[in-house]
């Protein structure tokens, strides 16, 4: 048997431009921030993973990177061991690239995840297959992602107006739907709300729903209203939403909401560890969970997950964070070698600029509202070093070392605080 393992890993913070975009917590910064890993090997293999950007999260995963020299490139279970080893001594928080957002899920998985990408990366190079083929092979030649829609800003404080201009109310919100779908052709629609009063994101919904009567439509305001608010809010979207996600924080919250309102509950708060799914299916307290292989500790780790959805009959659908293009092939492989992900994906990529980015270009984009999957071997992209070169230069000069659209929000409006539940 020949064996190849891993001789260096190179961890390379990057920021890209993002826009003013609204959440519970504030608004996105300037520039968004991500880590490149290449995982080398003694064959002369590289394999690539893409994940959060934030200092601390940086740290663990020099250290994890450190432990990992040295592992058979097809031993993944070997590679968790030895991150599991290396975070137990660990007592860092935060630099989960979330904002606040999300806090519960598992550092150990959040950290093996870019490695877990990387290897399977490089065993596909080994074997001459993509990274579906090592998932069980694709289901899909195709996979479809929603439009994620976001209230904004104009542009940037001091900065010109962007070239989607302002989104603060109903209008705003379907002239962007339109511009998205023209631009990429996708056939379902998320909104994220928790930034205005609900009676205005309702409004935007049905705005959305009377403009494109045929698109299955979801709102999402992380978590920013109490059970009462998020009751009356699924009543007065009843056969409108596929789903509401996270209306309300907590398993306790999302089930009483559950029991309440018509639709189902989704979730990327309140489920986003193995140890969330028993409380939450005891509860009945979601329908849906959004997997998200960047902290449910990779592609197979996911496959776990769906398994588990399919046999307590939960839905699944796939989250997203301000990405690159390792990222969204990364989920694409992972969407198109899961049975049971019966919805379109989310995914930040029309936020970003279409020229930067870390990959070659050609090898994945959007055509109506999906991705097909690569079929070179391996993740099917490729390293433009030239490119990550820029990104990286980009990230020393932005000044920006984590995520902290609460914090920016602020140098606008001092009195601004994150709050959950807001209404
Ligand atoms: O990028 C954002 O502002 C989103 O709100 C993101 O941080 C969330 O994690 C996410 O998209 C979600 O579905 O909750
Ligand atoms: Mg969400």
């Amino acid at each position: 048997m020949v064996q190849d393992r891993v001789t260096r890993i190179t961890t390379t913070p990057v920021a890209f431009h993002d826009l003013p975009l609204l959440n519970t917590v504030g608004v996105h910064e300037p520039f968004a921030l991500r880590a490149i890993v290449e995982v080398e090997t003694a064959a002369g293999l590289t394999g690539l993973g893409e994940t959060y950007g934030d200092e601390a999260h940086l740290a663990r995963l020099r250290g994890a990177a450190d432990a990992l020299i040295g592992t058979e490139v097809f031993a993944l279970n070997d590679a968790a061991a030895r991150v599991t080893r290396v975070l137990a001594a660990d007592t860092t928080t935060g630099g989960h690239g979330m904002s606040g957002m999300v806090t519960g899920s598992s550092t150990a998985d959040r950290v093996l995840s870019p490695f877990e990408v990387a290897l399977l990366d490089i065993q596909g190079k080994t074997v001459g297959r993509p990274v579906s083929d090592l998932l069980g092979g694709r289901l899909r030649d195709r996979v479809a992602f929603s439009g994620y829609l976001f209230y904004k800003w104009a542009g940037h404080p001091g900065a010109p107006a962007d070239e989607w201009g302002a989104a603060l109310d109903p209008d705003g919100i379907v002239r962007q739907a339109r511009t998205m779908i023209d631009r990429y052709g996708f056939g379902a629609l998320k909104l994220k709300g928790g930034v205005f009063p609900p009676e205005e994101e309702i409004a935007a919904i049905l705005a959305l729903r009377a403009e494109f009567p045929d698109l299955p439509l979801r709102l999402d305001p992380n978590a920013a209203w109490t059970v009462e608010t998020s009751v009356m809010v699924g009543k007065a979207l009843a056969g409108v939403l596929e789903y509401l996600e996270d209306p309300t924080p907590g398993i306790e919250g999302m089930a009483e909401v559950a029991r309440q309102v018509p639709m189902p509950l989704a979730t990327n708060m309140c489920v986003v560890a193995f140890d969330d799914v028993p409380p939450a299916v005891r509860a009945d307290a979601v329908g849906v969970v959004l997997s998200d292989h960047h902290f449910w500790g990779g592609l197979r780790r996911s496959q776990l997950l769906a398994g588990l959805c399919r046999t307590f009959g939960l839905g699944l659908s796939m989250h997203s964070n301000s990405h690159l293009g390792i990222s969204l092939a990364a989920m694409t492989h992972l969407a198109a070698a899961t049975p049971n992900l019966d919805y379109a994906c989310d995914t930040h990529w029309p936020w970003k600029r279409a020229d930067e980015d870390v990959i070659k270009p050609g090898a994945i984009g959007f055509v109506d509202g999906a991705v097909a999957v690569p079929d070179g071997p391996g993740l099917g992209v490729e390293l433009d070093r030239d490119a990550l070169g820029r990104l990286h230069e980009q990230y020393l000069s932005c000044g920006l070392r984590n995520r902290d659209d609460t914090g920016y929000m602020q140098t606008v409006d001092p009195s601004y605080r994150a709050v959950s539940p807001r209404w």
